[in-house]
């Protein structure tokens, strides 16, 4: 199949069809990472972005049920260097292209990402459209990619949360236990996830950490979250405008008025942030990879992060009651946050990481202690 790229700024690139024909539209991004490219394309905060890896070898493990994310493929498209070649791994249930065309997603590869990838470092995110198909044309995929409205003030999580309320039981899938998922033993704590279109591994880790989990549709209203009687209420990631989330931001602030522990988790921590008189603002183009070093301010540690984002909680808009308690030391951005008086806290990266390092699973270890000081306080 033909394909051609089309960036707003009037940029054609060339390639080679794969996966689904036809025309998709969204904001083009860059990822880093060297692995995890199912966990990319299934992770929902992928929605409204055509993704390019720079990673020039992409498919070669193939698909498994296992690594997905989210139940579909989220992003709009998938650029890459090099067409994907015939997978070869013993997980491996599925090849890319055939997973991408089941999803209804077109793939565009033979394009020059590192090109790609120095026009959106340097001039900043664009939108863009691919166009897959027997006979394409740059005009229809220009005009495509300049109509596309943006992402500013675009709420997703609405689409991409879940219907409806659902409980979650599976830890952290363990190959060398022969793909058992572990059922964590003893449930002790209660988490309810408010799912703005959640990762798995989110909910994985916390079954892992002995939470018992209840997912929650986007608009749930804060006294369903609370008659739920949580230990603590996690704001899931999820893709679009924060600013445009404001049933998110309302049902977060009255969780933390009412005393529960809250945990933000990137569209969770900007919420945070909005919810508390901070304000959002567009990065030039975001952060997007599985190697980005984020300093600890209070240990001095620097952890190696996943990141997925392209907004941001803008510093110098914080409110005195939180604190910043995790700088980038890509670009100094806000990386995470506590409330100085209040049992909450939040961390603009990807802690669950998948794909990613697991440095930053010590967050979760402090959402778990915020929540088991409160049960203390509660009972003494
Ligand atoms: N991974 C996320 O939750 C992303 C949050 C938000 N959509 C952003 O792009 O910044």
């Amino acid at each position: 199949m033909q394909a051609v790229l089309a960036l707003a700024d009037g940029s054609i690139f060339r390639g080679t069809g794969f996966g689904a024909a036809g025309l998709a539209v969204g904001e083009i991004c860059f990822n880093t990472a060297m692995t995890g490219y199912q966990e990319i394309l299934t992770d929902p905060s992928y929605m409204g972005q055509i993704v390019t890896l720079t990673y020039p070898h992409v498919g070669n493990v193939g698909i498994n049920p296992e690594d997905a994310e989210g139940e579909r493929v989220y992003c709009a498209a998938l650029v890459l260097r090099n067409p994907p070649r015939a997978p070869s791994s013993w997980r491996s249930q599925e090849a890319l292209p055939a997973f991408l065309a089941r999803h209804r997603v077109p793939g565009i590869a033979g394009i020059d990402t590192r090109a790609l990838t120095r026009r959106l470092r340097d001039g900043g995110a664009q939108n863009a459209a691919v166009l897959v198909g027997d006979r394409v044309d740059d005009a229809t995929a220009l005009a495509a990619a300049r109509a596309f409205p943006g992402l500013l003030g675009m709420d997703l999580a609405q689409a991409a949360g879940c219907r409806k309320t659902y409980t979650w039981q599976h830890g952290s899938v363990r190959p060398e236990q022969d793909y058992v998922s572990q059922l964590a033993g003893h449930l002790s704590r209660h988490v309810v996830v408010v799912d703005f279109g959640t990762k798995r591994n989110i909910l994985r880790l916390l079954v892992d950490r002995g939470c018992r989990v209840t997912v929650v549709p986007p608009r749930t209203a804060a006294a369903e979250i609370i008659a739920l009687a949580p230990h603590g209420v996690l704001f899931s990631n999820g893709p679009g405008d924060p600013a445009a989330v404001d049933y998110g931001r309302e049902a977060l602030r009255e969780v933390i008025a009412a005393g529960i522990p809250a945990f933000g988790l990137c569209l969770g921590h900007q919420l945070l942030g909005l919810a508390l008189g901070a304000q959002t603002i567009k990065m030039k183009f975001g952060h997007h990879g599985a190697n980005h070093p984020v300093k600890d301010l209070h240990s001095g540690r620097v952890l190696i992060t996943s990141q997925n984002h392209g907004f941001a909680v803008d510093a110098r808009t914080l409110p005195d009651c939180l604190e910043v308690t995790h700088l980038s030391l890509f670009d100094g951005s806000l990386q995470g946050m506590a409330h100085r008086d209040l049992p909450v806290l939040s961390f603009q990266g990807h802690p669950e990481a998948g794909p990613g390092p697991h440095d930053a699973g010590v967050i979760f270890d402090a959402f778990i202690a915020l929540m088991d000081q409160q049960e203390a306080r509660a009972h003494a």
